[in-house]
């Protein structure tokens, strides 16, 4: 069923994204500097850093809430995303999840999931518009997904902490986008609860591509693939997070200064 859900086949090697010689100034205060990333289709990438480095900043970008004064951002090759808006560059199939969920609370979760559905319709007519039955499977889908079958008819107000991100984390699939920006999405879960979430990026990543930015260095350790270290506004080191933990620099500058406070 999942299959049905890819929209396209790229080659193994295709870039999904490819940001180049980007630059942010804030009042003369360069966030990013001279960063070049890229992306191939289907990859879970980590963003990882100190604080200040510049990984919020760098979705900003990608997601067109913040502009670069230099550099371009490409999506699937030939789309620049600097020159697009925030509402365009969502429409193009890139979806933002911030730290804080937002669901409607007083809505269902199913409903809260039908609502986010890629459609033209306005909110209340995408309440009470008839439901097609490809929509239902799509929505079916997602709801075993994020594990909340059972929680479909619950109001989504009354979910733990841990529910409500996987609850976004439907809605932004929902949309069916190619690129998924997740800000600390294990932030504040249990244990149980973190161990799902990193199996669920596992599993969306089979369609779907996905940068994660986290602290939790534990998360990473057992579900990044590739993981991206960002030092001062630009790229680190990039590697395995076995190859970034015996990384000198990466110590001095990052996971070092962790260890010895006992993050
Ligand atoms: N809107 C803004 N105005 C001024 N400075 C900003 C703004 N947004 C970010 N900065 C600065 O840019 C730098 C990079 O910030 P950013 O939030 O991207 O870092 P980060 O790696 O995500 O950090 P953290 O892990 O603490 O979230 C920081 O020094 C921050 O203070």
């Amino acid at each position: 069923m999942l299959g049905q859900l890819a929209k396209h086949e790229p080659a193994a090697s295709e870039k999904i994204l490819s940001v180049k010689g980007l630059e942010v100034s804030f009042d003369g205060f360069k966030a990013l500097r001279n960063l070049d990333f890229s992306l191939q289709y289907g990859e879970l990438r980590f963003l990882i850093g100190p604080n200040g480095a510049g990984k919020t900043t760098l979705l900003d970008v990608i997601c067109g809430k913040v502009k670069p004064s230099h550099g371009h951002v490409y999506f699937k090759d030939a789309i620049d995303l600097t020159k697009h808006q925030e509402h365009q560059i969502a429409q193009l199939g890139i979806g933002r999840k911030f730290q804080t969920p937002s669901v409607f609370s007083t809505l269902t979760v199913f409903e809260n999931l039908a609502l986010s559905m890629k459609q033209k319709r306005g909110l209340l007519s995408a309440l009470w518009a008839k439901t097609t039955s490809e929509q239902l499977d799509r929505l079916h889908l997602r709801l075993g997904m994020i594990g909340l079958h059972n929680k479909s008819k619950e109001r989504a107000g009354s979910l733990s902490h841990g529910e409500k991100q996987w609850l976004e984390i439907g809605m932004l699939l929902m949309q069916e986008p190619d690129l998924l920006l997740l800000d600390e999405p294990a932030a504040g879960m249990t244990d149980s609860e973190t161990e799902k979430t990193g199996e669920l990026l596992h599993e969306i990543a089979a369609t779907q591509t996905i940068i994660v930015v986290e602290h939790d260095m534990e998360f990473v350790r057992q579900f990044a693939r590739t993981v991206t270290v960002l030092h001062e506004g630009t790229v680190l080191r990039e590697g395995t997070m076995q190859e970034i933990q015996h990384d000198d620099k990466v110590a001095e500058v990052y996971l070092g200064r962790r260890v010895e406070r006992g993050v």
